[in-house]
């Protein structure tokens, strides 16, 4: 991994600082990835292998939500689920507002110092037929002071067919939940559709499929996008995408903040070539 992948926003100083906490948080998310085979009988390093992830893609990103003024709770970020494979979250300080949905309703998630949490994201649902659930969040906020997390997700590399694992079809009567896809196929179809395909397995209230498409929107323009977003919380949330990038497979380096990306921050220089009507060069 080299430092070109590091966007520019990064100050030099903290450049080896993040360029290290990628590299664990990866080593920790290939391991967890392989154990999530394991424990749906697959062969061994199923996920490494079949999924490409030492080409995988990964990003970092910084969130740091300011103060609310009213005694409401206020959005943070809107309901979603997380587009790759595997999230690994530290909520920094002692400021809660994560929630997950899980039966029916939010659930806050209260801060566990020095942890690291792990949201299974789409892919991940879609390799494992849906055994394990994309997990629906937001943020609420409720104080006065500044919440930050720092999120780093893993996917496969950019290029790599998405599909149920055949074992898991098989087992399943030969019915695949999902159909396959590459991961940049994937995303072009969420971003087409302006919101992920909810996968399965919750039955969100209207309110929640408003909130939740609003913020997978949202989120894809922060992960993928091209276009200004306003962001969560009337566009005070701030997030900065910090990095980005894969041994292999690079992902322009040229800017910088979201909301105000510029068109420049885009898959570049994908390793393989794409395949033919991938949709981007
Ligand atoms: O700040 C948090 O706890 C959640 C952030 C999050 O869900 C995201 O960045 O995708
Ligand atoms: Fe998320």
């Amino acid at each position: 991994m080299s430092s070109q992948h590091l966007l520019k926003i990064v100050p030099s100083a903290q450049r080896a600082t993040l360029e290290e906490y990628a590299r664990h948080t990866r080593e920790i998310s290939v391991k967890l990835l392989n154990a999530i085979g394991d424990s749906l009988g697959l062969e061994e390093s199923y996920m490494e292998k079949m999924l490409d992830l030492t080409n995988g893609h990964q990003i970092v990103v910084g969130n740091r939500y300011p103060p609310i003024q009213s005694s409401e709770p206020a959005i943070g970020l809107p309901p979603h689920s997380d587009t790759p494979l595997l999230t690994l979250l530290l909520q920094h300080g002692a400021v809660d507002g994560l929630e997950v949905f899980h039966n029916g309703h939010y659930v806050p998630v209260r801060i566990m110092p020095d942890t690291l949490l792990a949201h299974a994201g789409d892919l991940l649902e879609i390799v494992s037929n849906g055994k394990y659930k994309s997990v629906l969040h937001r943020v609420m906020l409720k104080g006065e002071s500044t919440r930050m997390s720092i999120v780093t997700a893993l996917g496969s590399s950019i290029h790599t067919m998405i599909s149920p694992a055949q074992k898991l079809v098989e087992i399943a009567e030969n019915v695949a939940a999902y159909r396959s896809m590459s991961y940049l196929e994937f995303v072009e179809i969420t971003k087409r559709n302006h919101a992920p395909p909810r996968l399965s397995g919750i039955e969100p209230s209207p309110e929640t499929t408003r909130g939740q498409r609003d913020g997978g929107r949202a989120l894809l323009r922060r992960w993928f996008g091209d276009h200004p977003s306003p962001a969560a919380a009337g566009g005070k949330t701030e997030q900065k995408l910090c990095f980005s990038g894969a041994v292999g497979a690079a992902f322009s380096g040229g800017t910088s903040t979201f909301p105000h990306r510029e068109k420049s921050s885009r898959w570049v220089n994908p390793s393989p070539a794409p395949p033919p009507g991938a949709g981007r060069g």
